[in-house]
């Protein structure tokens, strides 16, 4: 383990050395001073990281190319080497992850066993889950506690504190023959709760912007750059658009992008008081960034898993269900939700399949239950409903 500019040597373990945990949580644990183990269940990304002893993120955009090396990083599979990676995490300063709200599960028991084992003079590990999604460190800290035994939860705050964050880089798909680079946009925000560390210092991540109060910038991140990213992604796939750029490039999708962030923007501004003129700003710069030319980010990675999509607390029926139940409209989101419902068994989207089996199989009112997670009193339900009902009658033509 190296020490930066002789002060002590820091470890992370990072969960999922995919896009953005190559191409961002590394590369700035890397720069902050931490030796950083991955772990993934990818064999051969494991191989290539354990073989190749630097790799580079290279940021792309209007203003040109910059790179960064990435070194002082191993990896470990977290399916077969269960032992070895308990022992890196029990010793951790700081565990994170990008591995997708759905696979927290998964990833919770080895990290339960690790923080178990912590040694006493230790201070407790940061944990910080790099999702898409309101309160993932949370869902993950639940899974941990699940998988911890009911005597030792007492004192699990001496071992591991928990922050949730929001992240927000776009990371595409790599080139095939990219290897372990990364190419990525310039813009980053990454911002922590800081409340969990009280007593503590909070752990010195170079780039990270620590809060008091997170949800305004989880929910502005996710109902602006996420619900404005889906929406030309589903309208593009719908009209063979094959990245978002093409399909921003399209009047009809970029005007439906504009309405929607126009309508995430009423609740972003009514409900956590940001300025209108600052919102506003704030979208525009999202539509510049989403329309970057550099990135080649195809609709069907940022269409990826249309059910986690289409849940209650996603980026449409979040906000769409919070906007009718206060009667201000939501048409462009209940138009791009539509088109979600359309995004159906798509090549290696294996949600986009159990999407077409659901809408094969169930009624209206029972698939709004089932993936929207709405009920009968919400505003919102007789609107899916119908929607719902439109897409289903078009596949029987
Ligand atoms: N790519 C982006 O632009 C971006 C930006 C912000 C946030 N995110 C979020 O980051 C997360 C990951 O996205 P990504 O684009 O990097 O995806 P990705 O598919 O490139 O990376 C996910 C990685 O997780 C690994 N993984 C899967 N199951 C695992 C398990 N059980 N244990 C350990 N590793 C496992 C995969 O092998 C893969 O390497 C998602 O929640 C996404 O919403 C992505
Ligand atoms: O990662 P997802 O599947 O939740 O959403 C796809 C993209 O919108 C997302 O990865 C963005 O690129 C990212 O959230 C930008 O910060």
């Amino acid at each position: 383990m190296s020490a930066v500019n002789g002060s002590t040597p820091k470890k992370a373990v990072h969960f999922g050395a995919g896009n953005i945990g190559r191409g961002f949580v590394a590369c700035f644990l890397h720069n902050s001073g931490y030796e950083v183990i991955f772990a993934d269940v990818a064999a051969p990304l494991i191989d290539k990281l354990n073989a190749q002893p630097s790799y580079k993120v290279i940021e792309v955009g209007a203003e040109g190319t910059t790179e960064n090396i990435i070194t002082n990083y191993r990896a470990i599979n977290s399916r077969t080497q269960e032992q070895e990676l308990i022992e890196e995490i029990s010793t951790a300063d700081v565990v994170t992850c990008s591995v997708g709200p759905n696979i927290l599960k998964f990833i919770a028991p080895v990290i339960a066993k690790g923080i178990d084992q912590r040694p006493q003079d230790l201070k407790p590990m940061a944990v910080i889950a790099c999702e898409n999604a309101i309160g993932a460190t949370d869902t993950l800290a639940g899974f941990i506690k699940q998988n911890t035994p009911e005597s030792r939860l007492e004192d699990h705050s001496d071992r591991a504190r928990y922050a949730n964050s929001a992240i927000d880089r776009i990371v595409p798909a790599q080139d095939p023959d990219a290897g372990l680079d990364v190419k990525l946009e310039k813009f980053y925000e990454w911002v922590v709760d800081r409340t969990p560390f009280e007593g503590f210092e909070v752990p010195p991540i170079e780039g990270i912007q620590w809060v008091d109060h997170l949800e305004p910038y989880i929910e502005r991140k996710l109902y602006t750059v996420n619900t404005g990213h889906a929406t030309a992604a589903y309208h593009g796939y719908n009209r063979r658009k094959r990245t978002v750029y093409d399909a921003l490039q399209d009047k009809h999708i970029h005007g439906e992008v504009r309405k929607a962030l126009a309508e995430t923007s009423k609740l972003i501004t009514t409900k956590h008081g940001i300025d209108e003129k600052e919102q506003a700003a704030y979208a525009e710069k999202i539509i510049r960034r989403i329309g970057n030319p550099h990135l080649e980010d195809a609709v069907e990675r940022v269409g990826r898993a249309p059910l986690r999509k289409l849940s209650r607390k996603e980026r449409f029926i979040g906000p769409a269900a919070h906007l009718a139940e206060n009667d201000h409209d939501c048409q462009a989101l209940l138009a791009a939700a539509e088109m979600a419902f359309r995004f159906q068994s798509v090549e290696e989207d294996a949600e986009s399949k159990e999407l077409a089996e659901i809408m094969n199989n169930d009624t209206p009112e029972e698939v709004v239950r089932k993936i929207c997670g709405l009920t009968e009193q919400e505003k919102l339900f007789p609107k899916m409903v119908e929607i719902v009902s439109r897409v289903q009658a078009d596949a029987q033509d």
